[in-house]
């Protein structure tokens, strides 16, 4: 399922500093600022607008208008944006705002953060008198209305501001503090909340944590493991020497001799093998590190930029494509490496090694006895884990393409209907 847009509100007093910190987390985050007193200003400002008296009524009163108008605003510019992440400043400021957001907007999108800019009113009423006397031009940078809009904030604002804290989503902040110590505490909660468990409570995101674990077993099991073999060497004196020989990765056995000083000769005695299990070995564990890498990468993307994973059908095409291949070389490189390792067992078997004529190793084979054998387990391990990685990356490859047949509307804004304008 694709995600839904993403909302972080923004609510504090009148003058608390809400539209001169959106200004500024939306310099280094990448979210889109809408300010609902903007908009209704916007909308009083056009004359050809039904309810620019109501709102200006509403606004030089200090009181709240009605939600029907406000949300479709605010609606409207959500779409028209065409992006997926919005700072909304100054809303829902009361019981009617939230839940008129509730009905119409509440299953359309998630509401990530609730900002609460706390600021007392002394300090509040000397900003937005400043900000008036420096020409903001707004009806209600006077101290009639101001004195209005603290008391709304109080009776109607802050209840709503304690239904956020309930639910675990409000962030307070210090406005008093200058305009930089604001944004710098702003930021640090930005920078938590970009980062989101999310993906892995899902199927593609958990299954990828999980798929980068067991590559990282499948081939390790395979790099570090060193077999041996063993024999008793008859010095034909009456004494025997123990003789351990052993069988490293890559396992190219032809190029891997041992030579061993035996019964006190002079001469080593030169042990070898033959055969060449490599190119089955090597392309096992070059799937695995691939693998690994790009999980790697994934679980990266999934964390930090899972907004844009979800936006960009090219980041989505690149994972199922890819996905898809290392399935494909998971199950080749799995069928090829369980067929080596039988050759490998095969020829490494301490038993068929004393049997094998004498011509062949240069050994005098009849000195050979009490063939020992290592074991060989974890590369058995390895080809289970090898075939269980093929089963996860098929199964992912599935999720990623019903993650891509399930997409929705271009912009992730969802198109539903917005209750009409009310008249004024
Ligand atoms: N931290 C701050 N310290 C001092 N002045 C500030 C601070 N934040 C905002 N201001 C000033 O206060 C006034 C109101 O800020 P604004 O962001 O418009 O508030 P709001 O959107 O909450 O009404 C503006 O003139 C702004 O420059
Ligand atoms: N959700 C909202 C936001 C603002 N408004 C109106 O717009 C006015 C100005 O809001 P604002 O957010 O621009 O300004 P501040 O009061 O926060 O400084 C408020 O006093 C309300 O009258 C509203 O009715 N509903």
């Amino acid at each position: 399922m694709a995600a839904l847009p993403e909302v972080v509100f923004v609510l504090g007093g009148p003058g608390s500093g809400k539209g001169t910190q959106c200004s500024k987390i939306i310099k280094e985050f990448e979210f889109v600022h809408l300010s609902a007193g903007d908009l209704l200003r916007d909308e009083q400002a056009n004359k050809e607008s039904e309810v620019g008296q109501l709102i200006e009524y509403h606004i030089v009163n200090g009181t709240i208008v009605p939600v029907e108008i406000t949300c479709e605003l605010l609606h409207k510019a959500m779409k028209a944006s065409g992006k997926h992440k919005f700072l909304i400043d100054g809303f829902p400021r009361n019981e009617d705002n939230l839940s008129g957001w509730t009905k119409n907007m509440a299953d359309k999108t998630v509401v990530k953060l609730v900002l609460c800019m706390d600021c007392s009113d002394d300090i509040c009423i000397e900003r937005c008198m400043g900000r008036g006397a420096a020409g903001s031009g707004r009806s209600d940078d006077n101290l009639t209305s101001l004195k209005k809009r603290l008391v709304t904030f109080r009776s109607a604002t802050l209840p709503i501001v304690e239904h956020y804290d309930k639910l675990g989503l409000l962030r307070r902040i210090n406005a008093e503090r200058p305009a930089e110590q604001v944004v710098f505490a702003l930021l640090c909660y930005f920078g938590v909340m970009i980062v989101t468990v999310q993906p892995f409570l899902e199927p593609r995101g958990f299954i990828r944590a999980l798929e980068f674990i067991f590559a990282i077993a499948a081939f390790a099991s395979v790099t570090n493991f060193v077999g041996s073999i063993g024999f008793d060497y008859d010095c034909g004196t009456g004494k025997t020497e123990a003789v351990r020989l052993t069988v490293p990765y890559p396992f190219h056995l032809g190029s891997h001799s041992e030579n061993k000083i035996l019964c006190g000769a002079t001469k080593p005695t030169k042990f070898t093998f033959f055969g060449d299990y490599s190119s089955d070995a090597q392309f096992f564990v070059g799937t695995g590190v691939l693998s690994m890498l790009w999980a790697m990468i994934t679980v990266a993307v999934y964390l930090l930029g899972e907004q844009n994973y979800r936006l960009d059908k090219r980041l989505r095409y690149v994972d199922f494509g890819l996905t898809l291949v290392l399935a494909t070389f998971w199950l080749a490189g799995s069928g090829a490496w369980a067929n080596g390792l039988s050759g490998l067992k095969h020829e490494t078997d301490p038993v068929e090694y004393i049997r094998t004529p004498q011509f062949l190793y240069g050994l005098d084979m009849a000195k050979l006895h009490n063939p020992r054998s290592g074991s060989f387990a974890a590369l058995t391990i390895s080809v289970l884990l090898g075939f269980l990685n093929f089963i996860m990356w098929t199964g992912n490859t599935w999720f990623l393409y019903k993650e891509l047949k399930d997409e929705q509307g271009e912009n992730g804004v969802p198109n539903q209907s917005v209750p009409a304008a009310a008249g004024p």
